[in-house]
């Protein structure tokens, strides 16, 4: 039997002007896999996933998200997914307690789902004596974590997270990713960007971005036999050292 596929991508483009962000990439994200989004600085990672989360319109190809379509159901892709960025949207001047139910309402969730699910992640979270303590006063490895719970809140088909533990260290990452399998194991779609390398080891499946282009898409470890190499790093390199983009 098929695997359901939740994200579909066929020559999937972006243009600026005459440039090709993103050119022509085609791919498909299973159901519950989480699914790691890798490239340089510059090789159209943020430009592809603002066109799969709704937020722009590509310039050709075609992609649907949890079945929606990029170009005329935008709406309907934003109910249905998640979406965490490193500068992630949580108030630092309202308690935990105070953004997790905002952001329930946000996602249109009524008072009395907000206020079992908030108890719950409280609890999940171990935050109970903090609960009310402001977000700007927390670590943070924890605004991270509240961040994706936040995120996932909902209990969207499909979370996109765009470098989601910057800055934090290789436990607090380590903390982080088993929230991630936990979300997965529920049946929630992970749609990652990172430039860890043993983050993107923790993926079912990787694809690498090179100047808009997907170069390369496979399981780590098939990556790393296809390469002929024993890490990520090595492939990543291999990949990537060719490019003609770097940072802005
Ligand atoms: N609105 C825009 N107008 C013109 N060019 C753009 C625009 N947005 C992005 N670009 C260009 O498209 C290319 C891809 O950018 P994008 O931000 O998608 O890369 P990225 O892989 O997310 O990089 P990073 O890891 O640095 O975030 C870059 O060369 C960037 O300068």
């Amino acid at each position: 039997m098929d695997e359901e596929k939740v994200i579909t991508c066929k020559s999937l483009s972006k243009k600026f002007g005459d440039f090709y962000a993103v050119n022509e990439i085609t791919f498909d994200v299973n159901k519950g896999e989480i699914f790691g989004f890798l490239g340089a600085n510059g090789a159209g990672k943020t430009t592809a996933m603002r066109m799969l989360c709704g937020l722009s319109f590509p310039s050709s190809g075609e992609a649907t998200v949890a079945g929606f379509d990029v170009y005329k159901q935008q709406e309907f892709i934003k109910k249905n997914i998640g979406y965490m960025s490193q500068k992630f949207s949580l108030y630092e001047n309202l308690s935990i307690l105070e953004n997790i139910e905002f952001f329930g309402g946000v996602y249109g969730l009524d008072r009395k789902e907000i206020k079992e699910r908030s108890g719950l992640l409280i609890q999940t979270l171990g935050l109970e004596k903090e609960a009310k303590k402001m977000v700007g006063e927390l670590p943070l490895g924890w605004k991270q974590k509240l961040a994706f719970s936040v995120a996932i809140f909902h209990r969207p088909k499909i979370v996109f997270l765009d470098e989601p533990t910057g800055g934090v260290d290789p436990v607090t990452r380590r903390q982080f990713w088993d929230m991630i399998y936990e979300a997965a194991a529920t049946g929630i779609t992970i749609f990652v960007t990172t430039h860890y390398m043993d983050e993107a080891e923790y993926c079912n499946r990787i694809s690498i971005m090179v100047d808009g282009k997907v170069e390369a898409l496979d399981s780590p470890s098939n990556l790393k036999s296809k390469f002929s190499v024993h890490s990520m790093d090595d492939v990543f390199y291999q990949l990537a050292r060719g490019a003609s983009r770097s940072a802005d």
